[in-house]
């Protein structure tokens, strides 16, 4: 067969109408047919685009000029938008981000689970969809003159963005990192440069409690020592007085992981809290917490009511992080099992059930894949069992260990609805139905969207 040529070259400028989104917020128009993807074109809209990548099948363009706009673009709030690597929906309305996140979620339930039958909901979004993120992991680098600077990466690259705010982090957060920066800056500690392995400050993280306004502060080195540790404490503790945790981590490895394994507490507590509904939580560095508290609300609602616990239910919640769901769930369930890999989550899961007087819930460290099927060898048959794994979804022999179980629901928590499709395709050929799944806004101005997902038993 004869070899057919895309339609369009590389640096030639064509004049496109986008059709469609896809899933991660890139317009898509077609010349004569070929498709080429555009990042922040909105269907509806003619634009001249440049064409930068050109494939057999689809190519990649960028947006030189939009002559006529979509009715749903907005002007970015933020400065560095366009370079910026972190968000990708600014220049959409906030409506049309919710709707394009259902069509998400409904395209892969039918692609990827062939579950075209399944309700899924318009997305719950937030009222205020900015300032939501209670935590803040940023690099740091260098500028020509010495001076520290702190930003996220450059789309598709590890070119640090010099910026002062991310409207999208809580302002305590955007503070204490422009904080401890000029004062690192002032005492003549370097950036770590990752090209040449030198340097000592590597990020910033800064964990803000939204309820309980606790802050704790983590500060990654490569260095063992944190040097002029007493001046940097000093000083943040007068820029603010009520800091609760200073955190000093080590990250030698040259690796893209921003925390290493050796956390030492420089000040204050080793812990902060926050609460989410009516439980209080203790969060410690390494632990897994959800970055938007209003939102995990939302989901936690949702999980709670698709669990429909009436008093006498044993549960089983499944990658459970500090025990959020886990707790939420021992409210109205006889007895919670969670499982958890990071070992200090479990420490902070036995210990918030204990803050909150709950005597129900039993945490276990280890791989979900590897406790499930010994549960089940042991005998244990929950009601209900609740997932929230990674973003990779659940491992086969998690699922296999589910089904023998035959619990009456499973409520899946999902932050990737590909792997989530996949998986219930897994169930559904296992005797279950998917009867609903929501979608929830967790992480608004990105394409980025959380699920959760009621499952129940075919009764025979
Ligand atoms: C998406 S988080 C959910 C945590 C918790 N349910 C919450 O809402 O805060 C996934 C959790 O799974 C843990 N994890 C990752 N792989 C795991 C595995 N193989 N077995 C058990 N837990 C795992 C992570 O450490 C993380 O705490």
């Amino acid at each position: 067969m004869a070899k057919v040529k895309p339609p369009v070259q590389k640096n030639e400028t064509v004049t496109l109408r986008f059709e469609d989104l896809t899933h991660e917020g890139n317009g898509v128009g077609k010349v004569d047919g070929y498709p080429l993807f555009v990042p922040h074109g909105l269907p509806g809209e003619e634009a001249e685009v440049k064409v930068i990548k050109v494939k057999k099948n689809f190519g990649f363009g960028k947006l030189l000029n939009v002559k006529q706009e979509s009715d749903d673009r907005v002007e970015p709030p933020c400065d560095v938008y366009y370079k910026c690597g972190g968000c990708q929906l600014q220049h959409m309305s906030y409506q049309m981000q919710l709707d394009m996140k259902q069509k998400q979620v409904k395209d892969n339930m039918k692609k990827i689970g062939h579950l075209e039958h399944v309700p899924v909901h318009p997305t719950i979004g937030m009222d205020d969809p900015w300032r939501y993120r209670n935590k803040v992991q940023i690099p740091v680098g260098q500028k020509e003159d010495g001076e520290l600077k702190t930003g996220f990466y450059q789309k598709r690259s590890h070119n640090i963005i010099d910026m002062d705010t991310c409207l999208i982090q809580d302002e305590m957060n955007d503070r204490m990192v422009e904080t401890v920066r000029r004062i690192a800056s002032k005492l003549g500690i370097s950036a770590y440069d990752e090209h040449t392995h030198r340097g000592t400050l590597r990020h910033i993280m800064v964990r803000t409690g939204q309820n309980t306004k606790d802050i704790m502060v983590v500060i990654v080195t490569k260095t063992k020592k944190l040097p002029h540790q007493d001046k940097l404490i000093d000083e943040i503790r007068d820029a603010f007085p009520n800091v609760k945790s200073i955190v000093h981590n080590v990250n030698s490895a040259k690796t893209n992981v921003i925390l290493g394994k050796q956390t030492n507490v420089i000040y204050g507590d080793e812990y902060i809290y926050d609460t989410i509904g009516d439980i209080k939580f203790m969060i410690s560095p390494l632990s897994f917490y959800q970055v938007n508290p209003t939102q995990t609300k939302a989901l936690y609602d949702q999980a709670l009511q698709y669990a429909d616990l009436r008093g006498g239910e044993t549960v089983i919640d499944a990658y459970c992080g500090i025990g959020t769901i886990s707790l939420f769930l021992a409210q109205k369930a006889k007895k919670v099992y969670g499982v958890e890999i990071v070992p200090e989550a479990v420490t902070d899961a036995k210990k918030n059930a204990r803050l909150n007087n709950m005597d129900n819930a039993e945490f276990y460290v280890g791989q979900a894949e590897e406790l499930m099927p010994w549960w089940r060898n042991q005998g244990l048959r929950p009601d209900v069992i609740v997932v929230d794994p990674p973003r990779k979804g659940c491992d086969e022999e998690l699922l296999k260990a589910m089904l023998d179980m035959e619990p009456e629901r499973i409520v899946y928590v999902s932050c990737n609805p590909s792997t989530l499709a996949r998986d219930l395709r897994v169930l559904e050929d296992g005797g279950y139905e998917t009867q609903e799944v929501q979608p929830v806004d967790m992480f608004p101005q990105t394409s980025h969207v959380e699920c959760c997902a009621l499952i129940e038993r075919v009764k025979k």
